[in-house]
Order: C-alpha cells, then sequence, then structure tokens
C-alpha cells in the first residue's frame, strides 16, 4: 500500500505566553502512516491531543520538531517544515479538512458554499452546482434551504452543508474532525457510505470520531494517542 502521509516523531507544545512563556507539551514522538484507501481513527480520553495531531497535520499548528511527509503530486513534503504558500498549495490538491463546524462566508447560499472546492478546481459552474444539488440532496438538505445561506440552519443541517463542502471535491488525504457529532441516524449512515467511497477511490483519511457505531464501520485501524502523550 502507498503511503500517502506519514509521521515521524513529530511533536507539539503551546507555550502560554500570558504565563510568562510556560511551555505545555502535548505530544510528542507522533509516529505513523495512512496508506491509500485506508481509514484511521484516532482515539483516547478528551485532551488527549486527537484535534492537536489533526491540526499539526493541516498546518494549523506548527511542529515542534518531526516530520509529517505527505504525497503530493507524485512527490514527498515534509508539511513540518514547509513555507506557508506550500501548505496552502497542499490545501488546495491534496489535503481536505472537514472541521466540526461549518464557517460559512455571509450572504453566500447553502449551494455556492459546496460547490466552491470544485471551482476552485476548475469545474464549470453548471456542474460544480449540479454535483453540489446531488450531495445536498444525499444528505437530507430539503431543496428549497439550497438558495438560502446556511448561517441560519439548525446546527445539525450545517454540518451536513460542511460534510457535503469537505466531501465533493478529490482530496488524496482526508481529515475528519468529528463528522457525525450533530447527525441522526440516518444521516450517520449517508456519512459512513461517503467514507467507504472514498476508500475506494483511494483516499488516505484520518478520523476523530466518538460514536462507537461510526468508528466501528470506518476505522481499518485505531491510533491510542495516549501513547503520545508527553511528559509535562
Ligand atoms: N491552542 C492551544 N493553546 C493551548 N493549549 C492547547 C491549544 N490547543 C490544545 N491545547 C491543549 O492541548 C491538549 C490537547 O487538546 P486537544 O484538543 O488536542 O485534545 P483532544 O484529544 O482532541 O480532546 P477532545 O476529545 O476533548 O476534543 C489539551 O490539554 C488542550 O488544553
Amino acid at each position: 500500500m502507498t503511503a500517502m502521509i506519514q509521521l515521524s516523531n513529530a511533536q507539539k507544545s503551546f507555550v502560554m505566553h500570558l504565563q510568562g512563556g510556560l511551555r505545555l507539551p502535548v505530544v510528542r514522538g507522533v509516529s505513523f502512516e495512512v496508506g491509500a484507501g485506508e481509514c484511521v481513527v484516532l482515539a483516547g480520553p478528551s485532551g488527549a491531543g486527537k484535534s492537536s495531531i489533526l491540526k499539526m497535520i493541516f498546518g494549523n499548528y506548527r511542529c515542534d520538531g518531526g516530520r509529517i511527509d505527505i504525497l503530493h503530486r507524485g512527490a514527498t513534503i515534509d508539511l513540518a517544515s514547509a513555507e506557508p504558500r506550500k501548505v496552502l498549495e497542499l490545501r488546495r490538491f491534496t489535503l481536505g479538512y472537514v472541521s466540526q463546524f461549518l464557517r460559512a462566508v455571509p450572504r453566500v447560499a447553502a449551494i455556492d458554499v459546496v460547490a466552491e472546492p470544485l471551482l476552485a478546481n476548475g469545474v464549470a459552474k453548471d456542474e460544480a452546482r449540479a454535483r453540489a444539488g446531488e450531495l445536498l440532496k444525499r444528505l437530507n438538505i430539503a431543496e428549497r434551504l439550497w438558495t438560502l445561506p446556511p448561517a441560519t440552519f439548525s446546527g445539525g443541517e450545517q454540518q451536513r452543508v460542511n460534510i457535503a463542502r469537505g466531501f465533493i471535491a478529490h482530496f488524496p488525504i482526508l481529515l475528519l474532525d468529528e463528522p457525525t457529532a450533530s447527525l441522526d441516524a440516518a444521516n450517520r449512515a449517508v456519512v459512513m457510505d461517503l467514507v467507504a467511497e472514498k476508500k475506494r477511490d483511494g483516499v488516505a483519511m484520518i478520523a476523530i470520531v466518538h460514536d462507537d457505531e461510526v468508528r466501528t464501520r470506518i476505522a481499518d485501524r485505531l491510533i491510542d494517542v495516549t501513547s503520545f502523550a508527553a511528559a509535562a
């Protein structure tokens, strides 16, 4: 199996500037790899560092040490030491991130929020909107809502718009932060199907999932992040 992403001894501490520069170690020695078509779920108790690891991989948190090698357009790039411009390029073509909450641009219709990643990759507007509509329908978003901005949608509706936006484009690596947290059983099932389809397309996924049923269904492997706990 091709390793799409490989972490080697990645580590992270937070420096609390308002507390005299107090250093708070969170994770160290983070080492694992994820292959094409594989979904790895990060497990461990609250505060163990699951979200921090996901944010390190997406480049939101800078690593203090180690490597995060990403297969990007046939070449290996170490995201931990990459320039911000390179990180943005990786995000445009290789690394997708489905966060827990939708950060919608005000006044943009839900269907355009979902279609936007396809437009960014050069897909024509009509086709992008048609595919966005199909995905919104699968995720049970009523058609009357498609032309409205999602700011006033319910929590679960916003999360489904967010999922549609995260799954619509093909990213070889997809990071999923609690993608089913506010969903009912029917919509959780749709998300599990979407993950299965991504696996068939060879996408490497790293997920945080608290729901036991979803975790059992989607995880090819569990990684307990408590083994990366950094001593204070
Ligand atoms: N930006 C930050 N500044 C300071 N400390 C942080 C920051 N982000 C995370 N932490 C700390 O790092 C530790 C790990 O947090 P993280 O959110 O990664 O845990 P988690 O395993 O995802 O928890 P949960 O399951 O509750 O979401 C926590 O002690 C948290 O307070």
